[in-house]
């Protein structure tokens, strides 16, 4: 189930060969999961799958646990009660899948990877030692050789448009530079599974679009499954197969976006006037919050 970054580099091209292997049909799964800070419970008994090949978007009012559940599925967050599985290649179902807290740390690294909201910059390295970074759970002991790594990593840095900026510190960065930089971390360590929460932050309008059609493209083309958290309604609707709406820690729906997506749960869920709608000549669906000032309120 891994995606070879020699293919995501072939996506940029026409001519790239169809990847066909055979797929389970879920390929991370959360169920039940109980979550909690101290002794505050923040999500009650969440349900969510990752499909390979499919964009699963978390999506939810600020506080809702969109993040706490995100960050339970790559085990940086310990459930108080439910599971988190991965499915063992040709396995059917989450159920039938291994016990993503009992892998090695290493073998769980190669399956699956994080874009987290924030990290700390490292200072004194420069761009292409962070995309290395992801490279990790290949290197043996006495960080022995990783023969895909330099590929791997001139690729990952190729898709952000990072490689230009190989050379230089991280800690001269902007914002958006540094996010895209992180992207190439995670798109190095070449997992199967992809979660990235809130990606677009600090992004510019083209890098916005331009990630989430990498993301489309990991998908489609490459059978990763993606898990991300996006406020922007109308990027979900845009990118995402699935949509899992959180509210107050609760999963309040869940399933296709174009089913999921409707004006009665987003005003009920966010407390505003939500408007949607489909647009004329593309099809696509739009979600509008209407404000106070709005004419239409
Ligand atoms: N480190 C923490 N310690 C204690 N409580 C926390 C911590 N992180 C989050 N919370 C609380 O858990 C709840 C869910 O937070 P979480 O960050 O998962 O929500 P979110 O939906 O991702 O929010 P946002 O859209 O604002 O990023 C919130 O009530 C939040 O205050």
């Amino acid at each position: 189930m891994k995606v070879s970054l020699t293919y995501v580099s072939q996506t940029l091209a026409p001519s790239a060969p169809p990847v066909v292997e055979s797929r389970p049909a879920v390929a991370m799964a959360g169920r039940g999961l109980r979550l909690s800070y101290d002794k505050r419970t923040v999500v009650h008994g969440a349900e969510i799958e990752l499909r390979p090949g499919a964009v699963t978007a978390l999506l939810g009012p600020n506080g809702s646990g969109k993040s706490t559940l995100l960050r339970s599925l790559a085990r940086l967050h310990r459930p108080d009660a439910g599971t988190v599985s991965i499915a063992d290649g040709g396995a059917a179902d989450g159920d039938a899948a291994t016990d993503a807290l009992a892998l090695h740390p290493k073998d769980f690294a190669r399956r699956v990877t994080l874009l987290s909201q924030s990290h700390p910059t490292p200072s004194g390295v420069t761009v292409r030692d962070v995309v290395a970074y992801g490279r990790h759970p290949y290197r043996g002991r006495f960080r022995s050789a990783d023969a895909d790594g330099p590929r791997a990593v001139a690729h990952a840095m190729d898709v952000t448009g990072v490689a230009e900026m190989a050379e230089r510190g991280v800690d001269e960065l902007s914002g958006g530079e540094l996010q895209r930089v992180w992207l190439a971390t995670c798109l190095a360590q070449d997992t199967g599974v992809l979660l990235l929460d809130e990606p677009t932050t600090y992004l510019d309008l083209r890098y916005q679009v331009e990630l989430l059609d990498l993301v489309r493209d990991l998908a489609t083309e490459h059978g990763v499954a993606v898990g991300v958290v996006l406020h922007d309604l109308n990027q979900a609707a845009a990118v995402a197969d699935h949509v899992v709406v959180l509210d107050r820690g609760e999963v309040r729906a869940s399933g296709p976006a174009a089913r999921v997506l409707t004006s009665e749960l987003l005003t009920d869920v966010y407390g505003i006037r939500v408007d949607v709608t489909t647009h004329p000549d593309t099809g696509r669906t739009r979600c509008e919050a209407v404000g106070r000032h709005d004419a239409r309120a």
